[in-house]
Formats: C-alpha cells, sequence, structure tokens
C-alpha cells in the first residue's frame, strides 16, 4: 500500500480536517491544528507530505521518526500538530486496513468506556450553574470552566473575591452531586495560584487546570506542595521530550497532552506511559473536532492511567460548527452518564461527511484568540 495524496480542509469553527488517500483506495484522517495558526499548521502538513507520498502508511513508526527527526528543526506547537494530524490518518488508514479499531492494534483495550467531562462559563465564565444543569440533563456530572478572566500579577482582595464567587455558588447549588475542574488557562501568576489554591481547597475541585503557563513549569512541585488540590498540565507540551522535565520535577498529577498538538496517537501513547510509571494519570485536552476527539479516545482506550476525557460539546468556541456537525456516525458519540462507549469501528472509529467538511471549508474564517489587556493597557494572558 503506498499513500498518494494529502488534502487539508480549514472549516469552522476553528478546525482543520486532513485526508490521505492510498493506492488501495483506504482513506485515513486526522485534525491537524493549532487553534489560531490553522494555515501555518496546514504548510506545515505539505511540506512533510514530501517525506509521506509514495509511502507505506502502515509503518508509522518509521514515518513519525522521518516527520520528526528528518528536518533537523523539531517540537513546538506548529510542526509537532502537522506530525499529530498525519499521525492520526496514518492509524485510520491501518486500521481499516485491517478492519479493527486502533485500539487493538495496541494491544487492546483496558476499559469499556471513557469518562468525559463538559466546558461551561465561557472565557469569562459566567451562567455556570445554569450551563451545569443544562449540561446534566444531557448527562454529564462533570464539568470544567475558566477560573478567571485577565488577572493582574498581584490581584486585588476583590479581584480574588470575584474569582472565587462562582464556585461557591457551584457548590451551594450542587453540593457533592458534581465534580468540576478549573483551568487557570494561564492567566494566574505565580503567587496568585498560590492564594487562589489556598481559597479553593475547601471548595474540592476535582483540579486546577494549567495553574501558571507552560514556561513556568518548575513552579508546578512547589505549588503543589501548598495544595492537596490536583494540578494538572499538558496541553502546551509538545512531546515526551517536553514531558520529561515535567515528570522528573514532580507537580502535575494528570497531564493532558493534546493529541492533535503532541504528535498524534503514536506520541501521546508513549507520553501516556511514561506518566503511569510516575503515578501520574492522564486525560487527554480536547476542545477541537470529532476527529482529535476520536484520537483521544484511542489513546484513552489503552491507558491504564487514563481518568477522563475533555471533549467539547457545547464549547464556547464551537461557534459557526459543533462537535459533531461533521460525523455521520454520531451515535458512537453518545454520553451515557458522561462516558463514551469504545467504538467497534475500524481505525479511529469516526465516519466523517467529506462533502459537508467541502462545503464548509468554503466558508472557513481564520479563528483568532482575542488578544486581552490589563486594565493599565498591559498584554494579560488570555
Ligand atoms: O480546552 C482547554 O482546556 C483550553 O484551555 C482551551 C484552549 O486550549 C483553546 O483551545 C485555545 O485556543
Ligand atoms: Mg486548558
Amino acid at each position: 500500500m503506498k499513500i498518494t495524496k494529502l488534502t487539508t480542509w480549514r472549516v469552522p469553527p476553528r478546525w482543520m480536517f486532513l485526508k490521505i488517500e492510498t493506492d488501495e483506495g483506504i482513506t485515513g484522517w486526522g485534525e491537524p491544528i493549532v487553534e489560531g495558526r490553522a494555515r501555518t499548521v496546514e504548510a506545515a502538513v505539505h511540506e512533510l507530505s514530501e517525506y509521506l507520498v509514495g509511502q507505506d502508511p502502515r509503518r508509522i513508526n518509521d514515518l513519525w521518526q522521518v516527520m520528526y527527526r528528518g528536518g533537523f528543526y523539531r517540537g513546538g506547537p506548529i510542526l509537532m500538530s502537522a506530525i499529530a494530524g498525519i499521525d492520526q490518518a496514518l492509524w485510520d488508514i491501518h486500521g481499516k486496513a485491517l478492519g479493527k479499531p486502533v485500539y487493538e492494534l495496541i494491544g487492546g483495550r483496558v476499559r469499556d468506556k471513557v469518562k468525559t467531562y463538559c466546558w461551561v462559563g465561557g472565557d469569562r465564565p459566567a451562567e455556570i450553574v445554569d450551563g451545569m444543569r443544562h449540561a446534566r440533563t444531557l448527562g454529564f456530572d462533570t464539568f470544567k470552566m475558566n477560573g478567571t478572566e485577565e488577572m493582574d500579577h498581584i490581584a486585588t482582595h476583590a479581584d480574588v473575591d470575584r474569582a472565587l464567587e462562582k464556585f461557591t455558588q457551584i457548590r451551594e447549588a450542587f453540593g457533592n452531586q458534581i465534580d468540576f475542574g478549573i483551568d487557570f488557562h494561564g492567566r494566574v501568576s505565580v503567587p496568585m495560584a498560590k492564594v487562589l489554591l489556598r481559597e479553593l481547597e475547601p471548595l474540592r475541585p476535582l483540579f486546577v487546570e494549567e495553574p501558571v503557563l507552560a514556561e513556568q513549569w518548575e513552579h508546578y512541585a512547589r505549588l503543589a506542595e501548598h495544595t492537596a488540590i490536583p494540578l494538572a498540565a499538558g496541553e502546551r507540551m509538545y512531546s515526551r521530550f517536553d514531558f520529561k522535565r515535567v515528570f522528573e520535577a514532580g507537580g502535575i498529577s494528570i497531564l493532558q497532552p493534546d493529541v492533535s498538538h503532541a504528535g498524534g496517537i503514536t506520541e501521546c501513547v508513549k507520553i501516556a506511559s511514561m506518566a503511569e510509571a510516575y503515578d501520574v494519570a492522564v486525560a487527554p485536552h480536547c476542545p477541537l473536532g470529532p476527529v482529535a476527539l476520536a484520537a483521544c479516545l484511542q489513546v484513552d482506550l489503552v491507558s491504564h492511567n487514563a481518568v477522563f476525557q475533555e471533549q467539547s460539546m457545547g464549547i464556547h468556541y464551537n461557534q459557526g460548527a459543533e462537535l459533531l456537525d461533521y460525523v455521520v456516525n454520531r451515535e458512537d458519540f453518545a454520553v451515557d452518564q458522561g462516558h463514551v462507549r469504545a467504538s467497534e469501528k475500524p481505525g479511529l472509529g469516526v465516519i466523517v461527511d467529506e462533502e459537508r467538511i467541502v462545503e464548509a471549508s468554503r466558508r472557513a474564517a481564520d479563528w483568532r484568540n482575542p488578544v486581552w489587556r490589563h486594565a493599565d493597557g498591559s498584554v494579560a494572558e488570555w
């Protein structure tokens, strides 16, 4: 079998789909993307295609090493996201060629279903309690939301109170009937992370994500000494080589590699395996589309330390298209009491509507995240 063609489509809301064709008529799909840098990743995918066309798509490990090492420079969000989407499509082809789900090709599943959680509250967390009430009707009992809006390096007492009050409201509304993770989204400085973690402790969030920016990773261990709240991070780290120092320094209890940013299924299964050796859980990051989610689920199904899976149903970024709008087999993503069952379908287990993708690509705007500023006019972390 030989790879013959790579085609990409940028589509609403902010995703990109990749189709890899072969000379035996089997196609594979992937979702290479860096949110807000779709065109850059698209260029990287087509540069990498020079290493792929004419090659056997089933030699995934070798093609991965060629893509990672062959261009001398390596790593980072753009190249690792391009490799990620290609890797997903190669696994999709391999599974389809053998008539088996990807998880069967990597030792079979360790679980029958995967726990998921639902975003509520948007960029500037609001209407959280109502959002949770609605999502509970869809079967979710676990949620994630942003912890703050813009936060000054040293925030005021009022700002801290404003950030905390919504979490008190959640516990008042639902008690211990629901669980929630809080995403600090890199918006919080190290000193303020200490303050917020202390104040949040009695409310028992499930985790606090990106307590500080990934480039401040050396503070994870120190922050972990200040709190019993599990700390989570990983969406802005892109390979085993990025995660290595986090494992050695400690502090992160839940690792969140993004299977569309961190080298794909091949790399994320290895990252999950490294995490298991350090007793670190894995909860793949996925605010993206259905192919990315299907790839994450394959990682979850073979990783004993996978604990829950992010999915983008109802996420505030999905303007212009929802998670399953491009999917034919929607029933494979049904959420039953917060869980998604393992798909028995071959490959990634997702069947996309190519016509719908092509049509949507004609109206794909270039999504950009907002550039926030503090009251004094300086740039704020979004
Ligand atoms: O889902 C998450 O945990 C996020 O932090 C969302 C963020 O990753 C955006 O996708 C960036 O555009
Ligand atoms: Mg996040």
